[in-house]
């Protein structure tokens, strides 16, 4: 079983102990401009799993792209926790927003 902190601890371990052939050391190899382009490639692969209406493409690409953020992270130093309490800060805001205005469109 692997969830996604288990996920992003694999990703922290890679870089510091590099392990030839490993895809993560590949990306951190290339660098910031790699791991980014390859988040907005595989967004994109999940917004387009959606529209084809496929669960099977959009598991499959959600898993790519939770990956690759998961090597942005740990490349731009951000820990784990610290994304776990930025979700923390938002729990119950929904209830403080059900006076909003109606979003209306444009
Ligand atoms: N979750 C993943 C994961 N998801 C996707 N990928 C890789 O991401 C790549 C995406 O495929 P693409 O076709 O888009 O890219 P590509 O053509 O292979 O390569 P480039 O476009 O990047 O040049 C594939 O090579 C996948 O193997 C992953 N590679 C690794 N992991 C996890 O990371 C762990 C460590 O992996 P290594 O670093 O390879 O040991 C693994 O055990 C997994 O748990």
């Amino acid at each position: 079983m692997q969830d996604l902190e288990e996920l992003y601890q694999l990703v922290v371990e890679r870089k510091k102990n590099p392990r030839p052939g490993s895809y993560t050391d590949y990306l951190f190899s290339k660098g910031l401009d790699k791991i980014l382009k390859k988040v907005g490639e595989e967004s994109t692969e999940v917004v387009v799993a959606a529209k084809n209406n496929s669960k099977d493409e959009l598991k499959y690409e959600t898993a790519d792209l939770l990956y690759h953020l998961m090597v942005l992270l740990v490349e731009q130093n951000l820990s784990y926790d610290d994304i776990k309490e930025e979700l923390a800060k938002r729990e119950g805001l929904m209830s403080t927003t059900k006076d909003r205005r109606e979003i209306e469109d444009l």
